[in-house]
């Protein structure tokens, strides 16, 4: 079984734009946040566009799409709306994700193995168009099979629960969380998936998901985001590509 020696690190640019629809406006731009981290060694850039646009918006997708040089990892629920907009686009990856109206962010995985047929149907015409499928979802057996099941390329573990755990000083169910995310990152590699991970990771709790050796892409924003205030969007981005290099050697 082979294992990629270097983790992707994808930039999701989405508070970039929670903080221009603050005032109103075009800036901050969203896609020279994209350029920045291009040229800060991003492999990728991820973006949610949500029902109710708190934050990306279409023309941020359409900008993306037409200027971006590195993959776009396309986020979005499981609705015909936005089927329509990433088939008229086609990105590189689209990761389904849930998505409820009055939650701050997003919360958990997406219960898959509930819908099954619903979303192996949903994705069927994405894949055929040639995006690759991941799906957003805990660290769950049952999850991740009903994903092999209907074809997913990818997974991407959702790591809040150990995120919040470890920022809040329980450790105990942090590791419990962690051991979870080991497990299952080896479990869904073991069924062909490719998996990535995202979700609340930070300098300080990145390094046990960055030096698994089954998890080939991390998808980080917030924090880089708030870190880009004190340290540049480069120097943030940088510093979170030398924290997980640095876990992976280990
Ligand atoms: C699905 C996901 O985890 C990301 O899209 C990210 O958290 C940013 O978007 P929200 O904060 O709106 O969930
Ligand atoms: N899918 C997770 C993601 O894109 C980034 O999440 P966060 O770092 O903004 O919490």
């Amino acid at each position: 079984m082979t294992f990629p020696d270097k983790q992707r690190l994808g930039v999701n640019i989405d508070h970039v734009a929670t903080l221009r629809n603050a005032r109103g406006g075009a800036l901050p731009d969203p896609l020279r946040a994209a350029e920045i981290a291009t040229a800060a060694g991003a492999d990728g850039i991820t973006a949610h566009l949500r029902e109710d646009r708190r934050h990306m918006i279409d023309s941020d997708i359409d900008a993306l799409m037409q200027q971006l040089t590195i993959p776009l990892n396309f986020e979005m629920a499981a609705t015909d709306e936005m089927q329509a907009i990433a088939l008229r686009h086609v990105p590189h990856a689209v990761c389904i994700v849930p998505e409820k109206r009055e939650e701050r962010t997003t919360e958990g995985g997406l219960d898959l193995a509930r819908d099954e047929n619903k979303i192996g149907d949903f994705i069927a015409p994405l894949r055929e168009a040639g995006s690759r499928v991941s799906i957003f979802i805990g660290a769950d057996q049952r999850q991740i099979e009903s994903a092999a099941r209907i074809q997913a390329e990818v997974i991407e573990l959702h790591t809040g629960a150990y995120c919040d755990a470890h920022a809040e000083g329980r450790f105990e169910e942090r590791d419990i969380e962690l051991a979870k995310l080991t497990a299952m990152a080896t479990f869904g590699h073991s069924l062909g998936l490719e998996v990535h991970a995202g979700h609340g990771l930070t300098y300080d709790c990145v390094p046990p998901i960055a030096a698994l050796p089954e998890v080939a892409e991390l998808n980080i924003g917030h924090f880089l985001i708030g870190e880009a205030v004190f340290l540049g969007l480069e120097g943030a981005i940088k510093k979170m590509r030398d924290v997980m290099d640095a876990a992976r050697e280990k």
